[in-house]
């Protein structure tokens, strides 16, 4: 689904943050990466979303080479893919199902989405993909009301509901705890599998990286010092990521 060929990023004057990276990542793996503060997750999911410039490289994206498209070609493709943020943007007033059925509209059509004209034919969709995430009950909650675990839930609602084929997950259980962090991770798991999405999911805690990763990168140094199938890693791979 997406292969990447040596992708090498740069911040002015000279802060090199990836280094020639390359790998193959398909649908239904779900790849945790794990990297230090600092070590380049964020950028990395930034320039496979097309929203960083590369300084080089080569990036097919399902057969077709994307390397240097024009704006409305990355706008095209940029709703095949979501962006899960550690705190998601949301209408806080607004229900859960307001806030999903946002998104919705918004894929079938930008005037239905300004005109906010909901037939029941998207109720009913918006419903049924807040019980996939396990969400019916607090569909018509405000979403300020929702814990962060929930919160996160929605957000990937809103992510399927709109299509989405590629799913770059940042962080999105920092701030959890514990319990409510499992929970989250095991949705995307869920959904990843069931829906054949390629997810990928940056992530500080190793153990939450081994349960539920399907492959394990590490970052560090701008390079993958790990590239193995979701696994315990052992005390040397943790070495070579922090
Ligand atoms: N817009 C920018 N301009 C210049 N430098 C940047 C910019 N964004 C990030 N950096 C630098 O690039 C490096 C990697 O940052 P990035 O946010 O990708 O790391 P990260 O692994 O996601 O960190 P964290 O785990 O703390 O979120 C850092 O040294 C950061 O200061």
């Amino acid at each position: 689904m997406i292969i990447v060929r040596n992708l090498s990023k740069t911040y002015p004057p000279d802060h090199r943050v990836l280094e020639r990276l390359s790998f193959q990542a398909d649908e239904g793996e779900l790849v945790a990466l794990l990297g230090a503060s600092g070590s380049g997750k964020t950028t990395l999911f930034r320039c496979l979303m097309l929203k960083e410039k590369w300084d080089d490289g080569q990036y097919i994206y399902d057969g077709k080479d994307i390397t240097g498209i024009g704006p409305w070609d990355k706008f095209k493709l940029r709703n095949q893919w979501a962006y899960l943020e550690e705190k998601p943007q949301f209408n806080p007033k607004k229900s859960a199902l307001k806030n999903v059925l946002g998104a919705l509209l918004f894929k079938k059509s930008v005037w239905r989405f300004i005109t906010n004209s909901v037939s029941q034919e998207d109720h009913m969709e918006a419903m049924d993909y807040l019980d996939r995430v396990g969400l019916l009950d607090k569909a018509h909650e405000p979403v300020e009301k929702l814990s962060g675990g929930e919160k996160q839930r929605v957000a990937l609602c809103r992510a399927l509901i709109k299509g989405a084929r590629v799913i770059y997950a940042d962080e999105p259980v920092s701030g959890l705890d514990p319990e409510a962090a499992s929970l989250v991770l095991q949705d995307l798991q869920t959904i990843c599998r069931r829906e054949k999405l390629l997810v990928f999911c940056s992530l500080h805690q190793v153990e939450l990286a081994e349960k539920f990763g399907s492959r394990i990168w590490g970052l560090s140094g701008g390079k993958f010092v790990v590239d193995i199938a979701g696994r315990r890693l052992t005390q040397r791979e943790k070495e070579l990521i922090f």
